[in-house]
């Protein structure tokens, strides 16, 4: 089953099209299912596995493999389908943390004949509201609070330049308030703190070198600076894969990070804002069979 977001880095219906034909030129049967709305995708996948289908793929951007995720860990391991990907997204992280190629006949290759691997996820459970794993990332801070306001018409017209204008914009107009937790039971604050599943972040711009979705380990990245200097230095050292070296910034292994403070501030997981301060994050219990391209 193929579930596709039609509004998914300003809806690329046409390669998601050739990727389709491509799959049946290979010998797949497919059922597409189209979301309307946030929250579709995980539905769907949630009633995929009460359907002959062998694997679920989202078609769409990290968002939406995020929600297909959450509807297959809403099945018991022995029951759970694989989950394979069409990235048609904005940023396409979990695509270049896989090295997944993004033309048609390399998707639609990988779908066909790729291996699933068992892959590792974080677990964020807000003190309100349901728990959610999360394949890459999950962020409080500066980060989420742009994550919260970039606005959705600029961002499906000018893709990932939203991003940057909405980061600028919120640098000169955002408090800075404290965060403050606890990593591995160890007290800590900072101004942003993303916890890494994986290694990359926002593209392909490595923020933990260690990360990697198939050990059990998450990473944190605690970043202390405030204002929009900070910001653009950090900006910076992402680019060029520094970030985690950097002397002020705490970079460490960990299993378990609780964020308490401020109460209320949003959380961002997988691009999409998810959830509100005090959470906890850990690595999830459960893992799923995630299609890597092959060799
Ligand atoms: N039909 C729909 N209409 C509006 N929103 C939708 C629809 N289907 C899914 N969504 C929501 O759209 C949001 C963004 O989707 P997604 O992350 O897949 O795309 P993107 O933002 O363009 O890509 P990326 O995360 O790679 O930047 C998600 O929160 C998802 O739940």
């Amino acid at each position: 089953m193929i579930i596709f977001n039609p509004t998914a880095g300003g809806a690329k219906k046409r390669r998601l099209n050739k990727t389709l034909q491509a799959l049946q030129a290979l010998g797949c049967s497919l059922v597409l299912r189209e979301t309307q709305q946030r929250g579709d995708a995980e539905r769907f996948a949630a009633e995929a596995a009460l359907s002959a289908v062998d694997m679920v793929v989202a078609a769409g951007g990290d968002g939406t493999m995020n929600e297909v995720l959450n509807g297959l860990m809403q099945h018991p391991a022995d029951q759970r389908l694989p989950l394979g990907i069409i990235p048609l997204g904005t940023a396409n992280v979990l695509a270049l943390e896989v090295g997944q190629r993004l033309t048609p006949a390399d998707m639609a290759r990988t779908l066909a004949t790729g291996t699933p691997q068992t892959v590792h996820l974080a677990l964020v459970q807000p003190a309100a509201g349901p728990a959610r794993h999360v394949l890459l990332m999950a962020s409080a801070g500066f980060d989420a609070h742009v994550v919260e306001h970039v606005r959705l018409g600029l961002k499906r017209r000018t893709g990932k330049l939203a991003y940057v204008f909405e980061t600028l914009w919120q640098a000169v107009r955002y408090p800075f308030p404290r965060l403050q937790g606890y990593c591995d039971q160890q007290p800590f604050e900072a101004a942003t703190v993303v916890v890494c599943n994986g290694r990359l972040y926002g593209g392909p711009f490595v923020a933990a070198p260690d990360g990697n979705l198939q050990s059990d380990e998450l990473y944190l990245l605690a970043l202390p600076r405030r204002g929009l200097l900070a910001v653009l230095g950090y900006a910076v050292s992402l680019a060029s894969g520094s970030l985690s070296r950097r002397p002020e910034v705490t970079y460490r292994a960990c299993h378990e990070v609780m964020l308490t403070a401020p109460v209320g501030a949003p959380v961002q997981a997988d691009g999409d804002s998810i959830a509100c301060l005090p959470v906890h994050i850990t690595v999830a219990p459960e893992t799923i069979a995630l299609v890597y391209p092959g060799a």
